[in-house]
């Protein structure tokens, strides 16, 4: 007779040889094996992903379509994308549901904020509470709150270029992150941080280490659980808490504020069990890094692709001089909206160097075909609009910046605006969209319209992916000096 120990490895030797069966199975004959891409992601996930843990997913990304075309499978359920009407299938004809990896991301489980949210319903109902806070009437009332921010951004320039009795070298990709947290922090909790004057870099720094955090429990959702592990949150909760109960403190006072965090408090006090303390915070955090760093890299990858392209640079300026011919005018919403140049120079920046990088993520709700593939529910599909947005297929020259495209046909073909998602798409696209544009060009105009801005050679122009991407180098310097 068996004994229990042989039986025990029989059934467990029998357990494996099924599970095997399976993978082997679905790597070769489920619908996802007709998808090219590397063998081992037939069988695992794991190389993907510790590229992605390693902020080097823009890097290879990119490599395998070159390799196996604009759809290529990275692990047993996750598929890339680059192609066009896959990408508006996933997100806006079909507008497929946001992937666990939100989830996974939320320091409490039950605690979902605007990004993390992936139920369709709930979502709708915070997008709604939010809304008034994003109308263009409401932002256009932050014009003088971004000007004040600008001028202390200008002031602190002109002192470096004076102390240096002209040209400096400064850190702009630094300086703007600073000014953009200084603009968000001013416009919707009240006040600004005062980043640029005092040139501190404690709270990037602990924004950064946030980010990085993210990437990794987006991956080991355990870490959070384990003992001694401090949430990814802990430094900037007690920041948000400052910012809380000043403004609680205000509200005390009568004093009436309409931004985005008297929308947190005011939900949270009319519903405090729905809408909890840790709902703002978890809303604070998005809206303190969506909107900052977002922002101030598209601007410095605008100033790096201007300071390579000079005659770009010389035509942009010519337009801002003719717009404001003193260097005194003001440089407002309503004319920098209606500059063509300015315009297509921004558009064209998002267009080659776009913030979200390395694929925007969807779960497949239903078993449905993209791009003539057979793709079973469940599987996570990625879309790579980094990649669709330099397609050869649909754009001339992908790889030279040619702003000249955006205001009429470049080469015979007109910009595809429905190629063009740097804000993402469908139903969970940026809600910052306008508030991004417009500070855009108040920044760009008043750069160009009081500065000579040069090239800093030799830099490294690597970059790295932890929910934005970073300069690996750490910074990006530009000469500064003050226009005649
Ligand atoms: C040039 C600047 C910006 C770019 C390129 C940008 C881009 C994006 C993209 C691509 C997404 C979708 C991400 C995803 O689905 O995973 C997104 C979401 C979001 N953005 Fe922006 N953004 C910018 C500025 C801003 C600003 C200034 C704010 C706030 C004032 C903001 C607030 C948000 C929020 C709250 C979401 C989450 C929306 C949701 O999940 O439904 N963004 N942004």
């Amino acid at each position: 007779m068996y004994g229990f120990t042989t039986i025990f490895i029989y059934a467990l030797a029998a357990e494996l040889c099924r599970r095997c069966c399976r993978i082997l199975l679905a790597a070769f004959t489920g619908p996802l094996s007709k998808i090219p891409g590397p063998v081992i992601g037939k069988f695992t996930s794991w190389p993907w992903l510790i590229q992605v843990i390693k902020g080097n997913q823009m890097n290879i990304g990119p490599r395998l379509f070159q390799k196996y075309g604009p759809v290529v499978r990275v692990g047993p359920a996750d598929i890339l994308f680059a192609d066009k009407a896959a990408i508006q299938k996933i997100l806006v004809e079909d507008d497929f549901r946001k992937s666990h990896d939100y989830e996974r991301i939320r320091e409490d489980p039950h605690v979902a904020s605007l990004i993390t949210e992936t139920d369709k319903v709930k979502y709708k109902q915070k997008r709604r509470q939010l809304s008034p806070a994003f109308s263009i009437s409401y932002l256009n009332g932050l014009e003088a709150l971004m000007h004040e921010c600008i001028q202390v951004f200008t002031r602190v320039l002109d002192t470096k270029c004076n102390e240096a009795h002209g040209a400096v070298v400064i850190d702009m990709n630094r300086i703007l992150a600073h000014l953009t947290s200084d603009v968000m922090s001013a416009a919707s909790f009240g006040g600004s941080f005062n980043l640029v004057e005092s040139d501190d870099n404690t709270q990037m720094n602990i924004f950064h280490s946030y980010m990085r955090r993210l990437a990794l429990d987006a991956q080991f959702t355990f870490i959070k659980y384990l003992p001694g592990v401090p949430l990814a949150s802990s430094e900037i909760s007690v920041l948000i808490n400052r910012i809380v109960s000043r403004r609680r403190q205000e509200m005390e006072k009568g004093i009436a504020k309409k931004d985005i965090l008297q929308i947190f408090i005011d939900t949270n006090d009319a519903d405090p069990v729905s809408f909890t303390d840790k709902h703002i915070e978890e809303e604070m955090i998005l809206f303190m890094i969506a909107g900052s760093d977002t922002t101030s890299l598209t601007a410095t990858f605008t100033l790096l692709l201007l300071l390579n392209n000079q005659e770009k640079l010389r035509e942009l300026r010519a337009e801002i001089d003719s717009a404001f011919p003193s260097q005194d005018d003001t440089i407002t919403f309503a004319k920098t909206q209606d500059l063509p140049y300015l315009n297509a120079v921004i558009n064209e920046s998002m267009r080659m160097m776009p913030i979200v990088t390395a694929g925007v993520v969807r779960l497949v709700p239903e078993t449905t075909i993209i791009c003539g593939y057979e793709i079973p529910k469940d599987t996570i599909v990625s879309t790579w609009i980094s990649e669709m947005q330099r397609d050869p297929r649909i754009w001339r020259d992908p790889n030279s910046f040619i702003p000249e495209r955006w205001i009429s046909n470049y080469k015979g073909v007109a910009a595809d605006r429905k190629a063009f998602m740097p804000f993402s798409a469908g139903s969970r696209n940026c809600i910052g969209q306008q508030f991004a544009l417009k500070e855009l060009r108040l920044i760009l105009a008043t750069l160009l319209q009081r500065y000579e801005l040069s090239l800093v050679p030799g830099q490294s122009h690597e970059l790295r992916v932890h929910t934005v991407p970073w300069f690996k180098q750490g910074f990006y310097n530009i000469g500064v000096k003050r226009r005649e």
